[in-house]
């Protein structure tokens, strides 16, 4: 095969828990995850020249080692002794540095493309353990679907997750660093809220109403509190007729349920006024 075209989802959390904070500086956390229907296209062709390229549609993510799908290209490079070269090629959609996944989907997708392009034959454990080596949401995108996600975020654990689901994203225009946001993270002001015991079934018997009540993203309490702009999107969601409205990983995005496209549509339309990367998607199991 000379060329690999794949999909990479993006996710939201429905659950982010932080436990504590570890020796070498992570977190353990608990999360639960959820893959969306938005997704970028990364495409990986065959290379003369023993050497890793990237062309993107995207102004807003490197094409250099800076760019985490590279990494992941010389990460199997070095691990396997490959000496061809490779062109990737991301068609960018989802919003970058949105709290999404966007660039641990992108790595992800290199991964598994590299293990079919260059015929590898690793199992998805062991993709699994190169991707935690990149990124700590590299594990679960690129296993997708639904899961709880312990540790810094490889242990996972998957369920059945939320079906036909629709949800709008907005991300306003502010830039948030992840690192800064662990950082900031006051883990003694933290109300300790372990996963309630009916989140997981609620999921799965699609109680839009009990999982709206129940989410939880302890990051909030640092992006949130330093940008009135998410509170703001959040009312927002909720005066459009979401069912419930979060921020997902370290933000910027809010994510709202809603209980049909419909509405999800007719929200997005109005918080587009106020924030261009407004999007309508679906939840995306497997
Ligand atoms: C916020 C989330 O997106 C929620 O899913 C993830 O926890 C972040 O995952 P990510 O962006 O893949 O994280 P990485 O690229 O591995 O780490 C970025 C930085 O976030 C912090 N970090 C990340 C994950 C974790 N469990 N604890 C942390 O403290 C670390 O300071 C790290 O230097
Ligand atoms: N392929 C890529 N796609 C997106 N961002 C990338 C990529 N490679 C490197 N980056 C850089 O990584 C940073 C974070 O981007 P990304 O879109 O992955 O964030 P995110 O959605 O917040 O991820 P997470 O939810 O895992 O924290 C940005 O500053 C961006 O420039």
């Amino acid at each position: 095969m000379e060329k690999i075209r794949i999909k990479t989802y993006g996710k939201i959390n429905l659950y982010l828990e932080v436990i504590k904070k570890r020796e070498d500086g992570y977190h353990d956390l608990q999360m639960v995850m959820q893959s969306i229907g938005l997704y970028d296209e990364v495409s990986l062709q065959k290379k003369e020249r023993d050497e890793i390229t990237l062309y993107t549609n995207s102004p807003y993510i490197p094409t250099d080692e800076g760019n985490i799908a590279v990494q992941a290209a010389k990460l199997m490079k070095e691990e396997f002794q490959i000496d061809q070269g490779v062109e990737i090629s991301i068609t960018k959609n989802i919003p970058v540095a949105a709290g999404l996944a966007g660039g641990s989907a992108n790595a992800a997708g290199v991964l598994k493309g590299l293990n079919e392009l260059w015929e590898l034959k690793l199992r998805d454990e062991k993709l699994r353990e190169l991707g935690l080596r990149l990124g700590a949401d590299v594990p679960f995108v690129l296993m997708e679907g639904a899961a709880v996600a312990e540790g810094i975020g490889e242990r996972l654990t998957p369920i059945e997750g939320l079906k036909n689901t629709w949800l709008v994203l907005c991300k306003p225009g502010i830039s948030i660093s992840t690192p800064e946001v662990y950082k900031a993270l006051d883990l003694e002001a933290l109300e300790r809220r372990p996963l309630p015991p009916g989140f997981l079934s609620a999921i799965e018997k699609r109680d839009l109403r009990t999982l709206s009540k129940t989410m939880y993203n302890a990051l909030e309490s640092v992006t949130a509190k330093k940008h009135g702009v998410i509170e703001d999107i959040k009312k927002k969601m909720m005066q459009y007729n979401a069912i419930g409205a979060m921020m997902t990983g370290s933000g910027p995005t809010v994510f709202g349920i809603f209980k049909d496209q419909d509405r999800a549509k007719k929200a997005a339309r109005n918080l587009r006024k106020y924030h261009h990367q407004t999007y309508v998607v679906n939840t995306y199991n497997k």
